[in-house]
């Protein structure tokens, strides 16, 4: 048996996780404040602490390090309302164990809290005091999510930020990902020094070497004086090789040995000089394939994936459509900081587009809506038609993406056993599949047809009797 303490003041949730865990078997302790858990913690030995952030009175990660004085290297385990990434890194910062976003589900934070017994915690990197501190973030750089892909992430640069290690970001065009570079970056010990974006795919292969590592006076017609490389120039800070995907072979080696070895060769030099800079590249090509093909060397590939980091695209992770779409209309606003809200009918027709252009395409239709809406509400009409990055018409672009959306589910459904061998009928690969999309095009149908079913029947090109059966077998009469 373990003894636990629940810091929150929502008396519902210290309950029912309280119950929960106290049927595990552990022994619960509820505090409302930090100031009644500290008081709690000085009484009696702990084993473990689940502490809000938001708390009347001293907040949860302000509260941490009078808790640690207490609980010793016991885990404490935070819990944050909703996605923010700084609080996620001030947490972890700070010596958390773990996270849990609200509301969460009492399987799951029970199991955090049975894997934090059972591990136990040694604080690291908490000592750093410069990690505690909260970066000054303007509000355009602020990366915004609340899916649980988003959460993942925060804890993936929560993880890597404190570390000078290469990190590969990978993701389609528009994801964020120069965003998450940042945010590596801004949390991490460079903070305050250059962050560096270099777009290699935009230098021309013959200038891409120059640029980056310097040049000496007479190198070549025209280096009319010695010249810094970028890598030098960006000095304790972070440099951040967007498109690396599209550096050429021969350079490909160079940057190696410049992450490998810490050093850059100027064109024209013959000695390496150090350079003290950290290393992160990002990519929207897939890299393996390239590899495959023999455009892009492994050994680059493994240094640079030490610890890789996906951005997925944004039709995956549709709940952060509504947070990501306030978060620049509020920044669209004149009166900027103001909180805006959304109209339900704009978040419907938000969240049913693809996002072939994922974040990008996004801010700037409701860059667009703000300005044709001139200062009222932005309605659904307000918004640009959806983009095709392929050149065809919206439909075809839906249905590209309704493509994508059912090899997606395919690969996940594949990966269950039982899909692979089905072992009655009800669970065959196909039966699953129209029980995902036959329901939705059902009741889209029949209220479009005003619940006549034999109209609905009709339009859809089935017979009635058929109709009433799968609505039958889908509950939806
Ligand atoms: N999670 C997010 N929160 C807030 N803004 C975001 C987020 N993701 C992307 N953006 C915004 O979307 C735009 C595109 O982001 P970014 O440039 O980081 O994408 P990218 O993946 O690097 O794209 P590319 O591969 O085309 O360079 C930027 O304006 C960025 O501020």
């Amino acid at each position: 048996m373990s003894r636990v303490l629940i810091v929150d003041d929502e008396a519902s949730i210290c309950w029912a996780f309280g119950e929960y865990l106290g049927d595990l078997g552990h022994e619960v302790a509820v505090a409302a404040t930090a100031e009644e858990g500290l008081d709690l913690a000085r009484r009696q030995p702990l084993d473990a602490v689940v502490l809000d952030v938001r708390l009347p009175g001293i907040d949860g990660i302000s509260a941490m390090g009078a808790f640690r004085e207490h609980v010793g290297a016991a885990p404490i385990i935070v819990i944050t309302a909703f996605g923010n990434l700084d609080t996620v890194i001030r947490a972890m910062d700070a010596g958390a164990f773990d996270y849990l976003v609200k509301p969460f589900d009492l399987d799951q934070a029970a199991a955090v809290v049975q894997r934090a017994l059972e591990i136990g915690w040694t604080i690291a990197g908490a000592s750093d005091p410069a990690l505690g501190r909260e970066p000054e973030e303007r509000p355009s750089n602020r990366l915004i999510g609340s899916s649980a892909a988003m959460q993942a992430l925060f804890k993936q640069i929560a993880l890597v930020a404190a570390t000078d290690v290469p990190v590969l970001i990978t993701g389609e065009s528009g994801t964020g990902k120069e965003l998450v570079a940042r945010a590596i970056h801004e949390h991490g010990r460079r903070r305050g020094r250059t962050f560096l974006p270099v777009c290699l795919a935009a230098l021309s292969p013959g200038l891409i070497e120059g640029e980056l590592f310097g040049h000496l006076r007479g190198s070549f017609t025209g280096a009319n004086q010695d010249r810094k490389g970028l890598l030098e120039l960006a000095a304790g800070g972070t440099v951040l090789l967007d498109e690396i995907g599209d550096v050429p072979l021969g350079m490909q080696v160079k940057l190696l040995r410049a992450i490998e070895h810490r050093e850059a060769t100027p064109v024209g030099d013959a000695r390496p000089r150090p350079i003290d800079v950290r290393f992160l590249a990002a990519t929207n090509r897939p890299l393996t394939e390239l590899m495959a093909a023999g455009q892009f060397r492994e050994d680059l590939f493994f240094r640079l994936s030490v610890f890789p980091i996906h951005v997925p695209p944004l039709r995956e992770r549709l709940d952060d459509v509504p947070v990501l779409a306030k978060h620049f209309l509020t920044m669209a606003s004149p009166r900027q900081g103001q909180e805006v809200s959304l109209r339900d009918d704009l978040i419907d027709e938000l969240t049913r587009r693809p996002w072939l252009g994922n974040v990008r395409e996004l801010r700037n239709a409701i860059e667009r809506a703000a300005i044709v809406a001139r200062g009222g509400p932005v309605l659904p009409e307000h918004l640009p038609p959806s983009i095709d990055l392929h050149g065809r018409g919206a439909e075809s672009s839906n249905a590209r993406g309704l493509e994508e959306v059912i090899a997606r589910w395919t690969e996940n459904a594949l990966k269950e056993p039982e899909a692979v061998e089905p072992s009655n009928e009800e669970s065959t690969l196909y039966d699953q599949f129209l029980a995902q999309v036959e329901p939705p095009m059902l009741r889209t149908v029949l209220r479009r047809q005003g619940g006549n079913k034999a109209l609905a029947a009709q339009r859809i090109g089935i017979h009635r009797s058929t109709l009433r059966q799968k609505l039958r077998k889908y509950g939806l009469e």
